[in-house]
C-alpha cells in the first residue's frame, strides 16, 4: 500500500463539568462530548524518515501547528510504531479543518486520524479499544476523536460510554481571534474557584438534563441544558467571548456556550436552515471567516476508501 488517509472529527462539549484538580495534575472531569462535521484529514506515506506537514483546509489559520517532533500526529503515529514493533517511517500530512487551539480537539483529531491511517497501512488491526489506549497517553481528548458520535466523559475524559441520540443538532461556530491554552484556562478556573471558595459540583443533576434532552432529540432542550464549568475562565482570559456570546443569541441561536477551554464559541439553531440564516446574520457582526456551520453527531475516525 502506498498511502491511507484516514478522517477524524472535532468536538463539542454539550455538558462540561470540572471536579477538583488531582495529584496528577489533571481535573476529573464529566463531560458529553459530540463530534461534529468539521474534519480532519491525515495521509501517512511510506518515507525514509519520518516527517510531517501541515497544509489549511476551508481557511484554516495553521499558523500555530508544530512542525517538529512534538507534532500530535506525528507522536501517535510514532507511539503506534513503538508499541507495535513497526520500524518503518511515514510522512504525516495534516489537512486541517478544525480552529488549532479552539477548544474542539483539532490536535486530538490529528492524533486519532493518524493513529487510524498507521493502524491500516502498517495492517495492525489494533481494534478501537487498542487505538484509544494509546491515544490516551498522547491526550484526554483523544479517545472521543477515534470513538465520535456523543458520548459522556469520565477520569479526564479518556473513559468513555456511548449516549443515546434521537436526532441531528445543527450548529454554528464562531472561531476565536487568537487560540487559547488548554492548561492556562483550567488553572484559571482553579484561581477563580479558590477566590470565591467555590465547590467543584460533579453529579448535581446536569449529566441527567443533557442525556434527556439528547433521547428526546428537541434542540431547544438541549440548549435549555448546555453548560460548560470553564467559561467562566476562558471568558476572563478572552473577554470578547462574552460579547460574541451575546451576538450569538441575538442572531437568533437557541442557546450558545464556549466549546471546551474555548475560545471557539458553540451555537445551537434549531435546523439546518436555521443554521445558515444564523451564521449569514452573524457574519458581518464578527467576519465571515470566523463562522463555520456544521451537523452532530458524527462517526469517529476513519479511513478513507481511495476512489477506484
Ligand atoms: C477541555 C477539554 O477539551 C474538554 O474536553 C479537555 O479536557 C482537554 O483535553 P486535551 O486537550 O486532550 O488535554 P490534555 O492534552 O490531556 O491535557 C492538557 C492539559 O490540560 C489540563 N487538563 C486536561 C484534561 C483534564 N481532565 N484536566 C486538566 O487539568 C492539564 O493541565 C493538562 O496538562
Ligand atoms: N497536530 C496538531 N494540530 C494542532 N495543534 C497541535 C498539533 N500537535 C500539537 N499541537 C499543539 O497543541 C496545542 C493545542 O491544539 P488543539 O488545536 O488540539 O487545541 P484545542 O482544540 O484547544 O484542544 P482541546 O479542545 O483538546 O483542548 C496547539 O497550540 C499546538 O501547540
Amino acid at each position: 500500500m502506498v498511502a491511507v488517509t484516514a478522517q477524524a472529527p472535532a468536538k463539542v462539549n454539550l455538558l462540561l463539568q470540572v471536579g477538583p484538580v488531582r495529584p496528577d495534575g489533571y481535573h476529573d472531569l464529566v463531560t458529553v462530548f459530540q463530534a461534529v462535521s468539521l474534519h480532519e484529514e491525515v495521509t501517512v506515506t511510506p518515507a525514509r524518515e519520518w516527517g510531517v506537514s501541515v497544509e489549511p483546509a476551508d481557511g484554516t489559520d495553521v499558523s500555530g501547528v508544530p512542525l517538529d517532533s512534538s507534532n500530535l500526529a506525528l507522536r501517535a503515529a510514532r507511539l503506534l510504531a513503538e508499541r507495535a514493533g513497526v520500524d518503518e517511517p511515514v510522512h504525516v500530512h495534516v489537512r486541517k479543518g478544525v480552529p488549532v487551539a479552539g477548544g474542539m480537539a483539532g490536535g486530538s483529531a490529528d492524533a486519532a486520524a493518524a493513529l487510524v491511517a498507521c493502524d491500516a497501512l502498517w495492517q495492525l488491526r489494533s481494534g478501537l479499544d487498542g487505538l484509544a489506549e494509546l491515544g490516551a497517553e498522547l491526550g484526554s481528548d483523544v479517545p472521543f476523536g477515534l470513538h465520535g458520535r456523543t458520548a459522556v466523559g469520565t477520569g479526564r475524559g479518556e473513559q468513555l460510554v456511548p449516549v443515546l441520540t434521537t436526532a441531528s443538532f445543527a450548529w454554528v461556530f464562531v472561531l476565536g481571534s487568537a487560540g487559547l491554552s488548554t492548561p492556562a484556562v483550567f488553572a484559571e478556573c482553579d484561581r477563580l474557584r479558590a477566590l470565591d471558595g467555590r465547590a467543584d459540583a460533579l453529579g448535581d443533576g446536569r449529566l441527567e438534563a443533557v442525556e434527556l434532552a439528547l433521547r428526546g432529540g428537541d434542540p431547544e432542550e438541549l440548549g435549555a441544558a448546555l453548560s460548560n464549568d470553564l467559561a467562566e475562565a476562558a471568558c476572563s482570559l478572552a473577554p470578547e467571548l462574552v460579547a460574541t456570546l451575546a451576538a450569538g443569541r441575538e442572531a437568533g441561536a437557541l442557546a450558545g456556550v464556549v466549546s471546551g477551554s474555548g475560545p471557539t464559541v458553540a451555537l445551537l439553531a434549531g435546523s439546518v436552515p436555521a443554521a445558515r440564516r444564523l451564521a449569514r446574520e452573524l457574519a458581518p457582526v464578527v467576519g465571515a471567516g470566523r463562522v463555520r456551520t456544521a451537523t452532530g453527531p458524527v462517526p469517529g475516525a476513519r479511513v478513507l476508501e481511495p476512489l477506484v
